[in-house]
């Protein structure tokens, strides 16, 4: 379980999150909406350990935890973001690989039957030899789901998951995201899809601009 209590964050001397409470419970999927602006991807980069927070607390399980970069790196948290940030110059295969290779979770043959395997759940084998900028957006986008589990997260997070989709793309990615949480995923997604946000969550957090 994940809970946030009074998470504020000024950037620039302006308030951009100001006492910001949520829980998020183990196998949930929490959406967070709101207008754009309202800070939705701010609090994601918070949740993730991309940047610090100002005031208030975070606790994983009951107990307070400080996100950072390393959380994503050990797989405590997951994070899938807008620009996928996978390798141009790697295949589908490495991209995936890489990362539980370099930190040490799993020997070189088991982080390549691993992402085998995480590419043939979501449905890329065929692309698993192309390189990365040779995928659709909607690939790409499968191939940072698939890198992001390699980690094996306790909780992913998304960062508007859809927003480069066509709709037939968009259903396929709300059918992952129900596939994942019958797997017991604990999901955190950021969108201005409402629509998309019924789809997949029973639960949702509207984020209100501050002025
Ligand atoms: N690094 C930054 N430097 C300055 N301002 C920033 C920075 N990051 C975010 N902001 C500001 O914080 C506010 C919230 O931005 P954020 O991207 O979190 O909103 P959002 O709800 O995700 O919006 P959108 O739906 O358009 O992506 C915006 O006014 C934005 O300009």
């Amino acid at each position: 379980m994940l809970t946030l209590t009074n998470i504020s964050k000024q950037i620039d001397q302006r308030q951009i999150l100001k006492a910001v409470s949520l829980t998020v419970k183990d196998g949930e999927t929490l959406c967070i909406v709101g207008p754009s602006g309202a800070g939705k991807t701010t609090l994601l980069r918070i949740i993730t350990g991309l940047i610090d927070y100002d005031q208030g607390q975070i606790q994983l399980n009951q107990r307070e935890f400080r996100p950072s970069r390393d959380n994503l790196q050990q797989g405590v948290i997951g994070g899938v973001f807008q620009d996928f940030r996978l390798f141009p110059h790697l295949t589908t295969l490495e991209n995936v690989m890489l990362a539980p290779k370099l930190t040490g979770l799993l020997s070189a043959d088991e982080a390549r039957q691993q992402a085998t395997e995480l590419l043939t759940q979501l449905g890329l084998e065929q692309q698993a030899q192309q390189y990365t900028f040779q995928l659709s957006g909607g690939q790409k986008q499968r191939v940072s789901i698939a890198r992001a589990l390699a980690l094996k997260p306790q909780i992913l997070c998304y960062d508007e998951p859809t927003s480069a989709l066509d709709p037939n793309l968009r259903d396929s990615v709300s059918q992952l995201l129900l596939q994942l949480k019958q797997t017991g995923m604990t999901q955190i997604v950021v969108t201005h899809d409402l629509t998309f946000a019924e789809q997949i969550a029973a639960q949702t957090y509207h984020l209100a601009p501050l002025q």
